[in-house]
């Protein structure tokens, strides 16, 4: 079994927008290696990042990507920064990886008003956007087989956009 899609994105680039609505065009079931975290481990993102630290995050984090690589068929979409892990970089070989991309104001804006990033919530959440992107952004281009530039584009539109490029990619 292998995922349809399985998208990546810095935090706001739409990954969990955009990876349901792609599952409900292609009449495929989403899974959201977030949301399986928390359902492991019982709490939420920002708990865990609080009480157990991002490294038991992370860890859960690889094992959840492992997991759903391998079980889920439909459209997966991953943390924004599951692809840090090595291991689950080379997981990835070979899926149809789809890396939406949005620019600092834009994901700086889509994100500024949530709490439940708990990588965004420090002093300056614009800055640690910034870094993050510098670091990701080769990372993310490393391991996907499409990018697709959200940001003046409606989320139906990024889904258009993904469907002709896939399709372009895996044939
Ligand atoms: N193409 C788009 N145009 C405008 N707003 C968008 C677009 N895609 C997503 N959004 C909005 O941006 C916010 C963040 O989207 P979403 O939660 O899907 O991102 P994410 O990549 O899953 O983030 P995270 O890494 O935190 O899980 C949401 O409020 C969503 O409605
Ligand atoms: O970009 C990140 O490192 C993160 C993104 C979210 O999807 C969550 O996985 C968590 O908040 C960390
Ligand atoms: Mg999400």
């Amino acid at each position: 079994m292998s995922p349809r899609a399985v998208v990546i994105g810095p935090p706001g680039a739409g990954k969990t927008t955009i990876g349901e609505l792609l599952a409900k065009r292609l009449g495929a079931s989403f899974r959201d290696t977030d949301a399986d975290v928390v359902e492991r481990a019982g709490k939420s993102i920002a708990d865990l990042f609080t009480y157990d630290g991002e490294p038991a995050f992370r860890a859960l984090e690889e094992d959840a990507v492992e997991t759903a690589l391998r079980e889920h068929d439909g459209v997966l979409a991953l943390g924004g920064g599951a692809v840090l892990s090595e291991r689950s970089r080379q997981n990835l070989a070979g899926h149809p990886v789809v890396f939406l991309s949005v620019s600092l104001a834009e994901g700086a804006r889509r994100t500024g008003l949530s709490t439940a990033r708990p990588l965004l919530t420090g002093v300056n959440p614009r800055a640690t956007f910034k870094a993050l992107l510098d670091e990701r952004l080769p990372i993310y281009r490393s391991v996907a087989a499409i990018e697709v530039a959200t940001e003046e584009l409606t989320p139906d539109e990024v889904v258009d956009r993904v469907i002709d490029d896939l399709g372009e990619a895996t044939t």
